[in-house]
């Protein structure tokens, strides 16, 4: 389980993390998402004991990550920049890792360099963006973790590639039991492998759910109002309607059921509820559907 409670973390006076909570369940898949700037990568950075907090608590399996080694060696990253010496190769950066997880199986490297096929004598800086980061996985998963931490991990990687270090992922998560905290922008890609969910804005987690909770909270429906009726009731607590033709679509923070219910007043001759994707609860519950044009603008 990975525990963050009232995270604050002050640059030159200006709080990146404000306060931030949230809690990882054990053996789960956790997507941290949110705007550029929102403090996702100051967090993670907590998290792998790069900055050590100006307030809260930040615990993994029940410890204190800040200067704890024995705990540090149970947790491997895949930061946005993945660090790696100069003139190092992937085996020099293996003998590296070797020493410093006491878990690093050696047995998994010599397997996974089939999946990977990169030269491993090469220099890393040689390699290119997206052979860096399959090096970064290669490697992180030959420490045989008991918790992963990616930032941005599969930026970079090409589509097959993507899914390839997914289903790795995901086969450590069903058989070892692994926690996987995972920031990332392509929700869509998310909605596929997470199955709990924080949303951040300025500093703070505004947010968190399990998928299944998170899309049972809002509900998107088609509806068709009866002949005479061209307003949208003034009573519905819509977060978004649009319409074309005589179909109106809204987007509404509540069960399906309950939004069925109340619908069920004005007689409509159809009622039909439409899953949301992540990418829309993220925008709604941000504020509305100009966020993710005003994100751009600003
Ligand atoms: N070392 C630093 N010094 C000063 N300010 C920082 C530092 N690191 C982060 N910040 C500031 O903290 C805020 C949060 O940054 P952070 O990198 O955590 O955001 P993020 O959610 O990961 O964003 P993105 O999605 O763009 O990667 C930003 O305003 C950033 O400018």
């Amino acid at each position: 389980m990975i525990e963050v409670n009232g995270l604050v973390k002050r640059f030159d006076g200006f709080a990146a993390l404000d306060g931030a909570a949230l809690s990882v369940p054990a053996g789960s898949v956790y997507g941290l998402v949110g705007p550029n700037g929102a403090g996702k990568s100051t967090l993670i950075r907590h998290l792998t004991g790069i900055f050590r907090q100006d307030a809260g608590t930040v615990r993994i399996g029940g410890e204190d990550v800040w200067e704890n080694a024995a705990l540090k060696a149970r947790i491997a990253a895949i930061p946005d920049d993945w660090y790696y010496f100069l003139q190092s190769s992937i085996r020099d950066m293996m003998r590296f890792y070797r020493g410093f997880y006491p878990a690093f199986s050696m047995e998994r490297y010599e397997k996974l360099k089939e999946v990977f096929q990169l030269d491993e004598k090469r220099p890393i800086r040689r390699l290119s963006k997206g052979m860096q980061k399959q090096a970064a996985f290669w490697l992180a998963l030959c420490c045989m973790p008991d918790y992963l931490i990616l930032d941005e991990p599969v930026d970079g990687l090409d589509p097959v590639m993507r899914r390839q270090v997914w289903s790795l992922v995901l086969a450590d998560v069903a058989q070892r039991g692994t926690t996987v905290l995972v920031s990332s922008h392509n929700l869509r890609e998310l909605e596929d492998v997470c199955d709990h969910v924080g949303i951040m804005d300025h500093g703070r987690v505004l947010l968190e759910r399990s998928l299944a909770q998170l899309q049972d909270n809002m509900v998107k429906l088609q509806v068709v109002f009866p002949d005479g009726m061209t307003e949208v009731p003034s009573d519905l607590p819509v977060l978004h309607a649009s319409q074309i033709g005589r179909i109106h679509t809204f987007i509404m923070r509540m069960s399906a059921q309950e939004a069925e219910d109340r619908l069920a007043a004005y007689s409509p001759l159809l009622v039909d509820a439409v899953p949301l994707t992540l990418e829309e609860i993220f925008i709604y519950e941000l504020g509305g559907a100009d966020y993710a044009v005003k994100d751009i603008v600003l």
